[in-house]
């Protein structure tokens, strides 16, 4: 199953029994994606929880922002998980970087919280993150790796939680991450989980990121593979956008028209943001078809590289050693990505397997008068597909997606297919007795040479 889109609001220490009324109210009003396309939960201070929870529509849930590590007592101050659990609050953030840096939570303390949080049923937002000093040095991943570490050591079934990568350099001083330092991140802490816990929990914990997150570059970063959503702080707060004034020039005599169109609260866009992945179902596919002409057709995909900016990937592995890489800054020539297999992509990601069938009614039979661009290869015909059902679509409606169909005796023009995408020809699996199998991300958010006027997903059935 894939990961679900999941959008967390911390608000920190921060509102009045009014204001907290008022975000209620707007999240209450607010049209967003379905819970199976995005999960929603806020994380008001524990006086407010109750109220919170009670008047929340019941498609958003709440998180309390810390719990004891072990069970309640004589622990003035302190609310443990089970008091939690009893009120019927199903989420805790734990870890989080102000308490680390403020309160001196350790790793091992975080670690404790959350194995005992879980314990207790409730689910967990575990959150980890570099400073700026330890960005610098090269550190990141060593340290969210320790901190991850510290959990994983604890922690075996990982169904309840969700991973928070927050960058401490990025929280509330508006330098968010780039979308490539955050996927770098992202991509690391799945691979380490892959080596240090299993496969499955690698593919299907959701890795979100917090730090700056906001209307404006939410979907950029959703966007990336390995962003599986948010936990947003400051704009999780704010009430509303201000209003654009779209007053008229021209004032009637004794009338005066003032028209202002209300944006909803920023932290709706970032959850809308979700729909960012469900574009990506159409641009990661997984092809496998045979043309009945009898020239066989498959492809499949191959996980995206990201670049690789300033993350060290030598950090301790959950079995106590270090893991083996550069102690400098790598580079994609010294460490290649791990191509994700096949059944990884299948489990982890947003997939739609396209048959021969649907592609020819998409394009209405691969019809002369769709065709978008000829080159060595073939041609590129234009097509469309309902963006919820993914089904072929009437033409002009949907989403416009450009179908590359192989000329059956072009391997000249495959061969320039590859190289004008710059594909690495040892990624090429050979294994095949009847000749080479081509692995292929299939289907390019911006790939060289379509056509300049195209902007959807890009198709490519790939010949074996
Ligand atoms: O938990 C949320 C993070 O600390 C992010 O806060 P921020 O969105 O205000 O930077």
């Amino acid at each position: 199953m894939g990961r679900k889109f999941f959008v967390g609001g911390n608000w920190k220490c921060t509102g009045t029994s009014e204001e907290v009324k008022k975000i209620v109210s707007n999240l209450n009003d607010a049209q967003v994606p379905s819970f199976d396309v995005v999960e929603v939960v806020v994380s008001p201070p524990y006086v407010f929880l109750p109220v919170v929870k009670n008047s929340l529509r019941p498609d958003f849930h709440v998180a309390a922002q810390n719990c004891w590590v072990k069970k309640g007592g004589a622990f003035t101050g302190e609310v443990s998980a089970e008091m939690l659990v009893n009120v019927g609050i199903p989420w805790v953030i734990l870890g989080h970087s102000e308490r680390r840096s403020l309160l001196n939570e350790s790793n091992e303390f975080v670690g404790d919280k959350v194995a005992y949080a879980l314990s207790q049923g409730l689910k967990v937002i575990a959150c980890v993150g570099e400073t700026l000093e330890q960005r610098e040095a090269g550190s990141t991943m060593e340290v969210v790796a320790a901190q991850t570490k510290a959990i994983a050591a604890r922690v075996s079934n990982w169904a309840d939680v969700v991973l928070a990568y927050e960058p401490v350099w990025a929280i509330g001083t508006g330098k968010v991450a780039s979308p490539a330092q955050a996927q770098e991140v992202h991509s690391e802490l799945r691979k380490w989980l892959h080596a240090n816990t299993s496969p499955e929990v690698a593919a299907t914990t959701r890795i979100i990121y917090g730090g700056s997150v906001n209307g404006a570059n939410c979907k950029e970063l959703a966007a990336k593979p390995d962003v599986d959503g948010f936990l947003v702080g400051g704009a999780s707060l704010k009430v509303e956008k201000l209003p654009i004034d779209l007053s008229l020039p021209v004032d009637f005599p004794g009338f005066s028209l003032r028209l202002c169109h209300h944006h909803q609260p920023e932290f709706i866009d970032i959850i809308k943001a979700a729909e960012v992945k469900k574009i990506l179902v159409t641009k990661f596919m997984v092809f496998d078809f045979c043309v009945s002409m009898g020239s066989c057709f498959s492809a499949r995909i191959k996980a995206e590289s990201p670049p690789r900016n300033g993350v060290n990937t030598k950090y301790a592995g959950n079995n106590g050693n270090e893991k083996s890489g550069s102690s400098s800054r790598v580079s994609s020539s010294t460490v290649p990505s791990t191509p994700r297999t096949q059944g990884e992509i299948l489990q982890s990601s947003n997939l739609k397997s396209f048959s021969f069938s649907e592609l020819k009614a998409a394009t209405r039979n691969f019809r002369p008068d769709s065709v978008l661009g000829e080159g060595g290869f073939g041609c590129v015909f234009k097509g469309w597909i309902d963006e919820h059902s993914l089904t072929a679509a009437k033409p002009g409606t949907g989403t416009v997606i450009a179908v590359k169909k192989l000329h059956q005796e072009s391997s000249q023009g495959h061969q320039e297919w590859l190289g004008s995408r710059g594909e690495n020809p040892q990624r090429v699996d050979r294994s095949s007795s009847n000749g080479p199998k081509y692995h292929r991300k299939n289907v390019k958010e911006a790939p060289n040479g379509k056509p300049a006027s195209y902007a959807g997903p890009y198709i490519s059935p790939l010949r074996t």
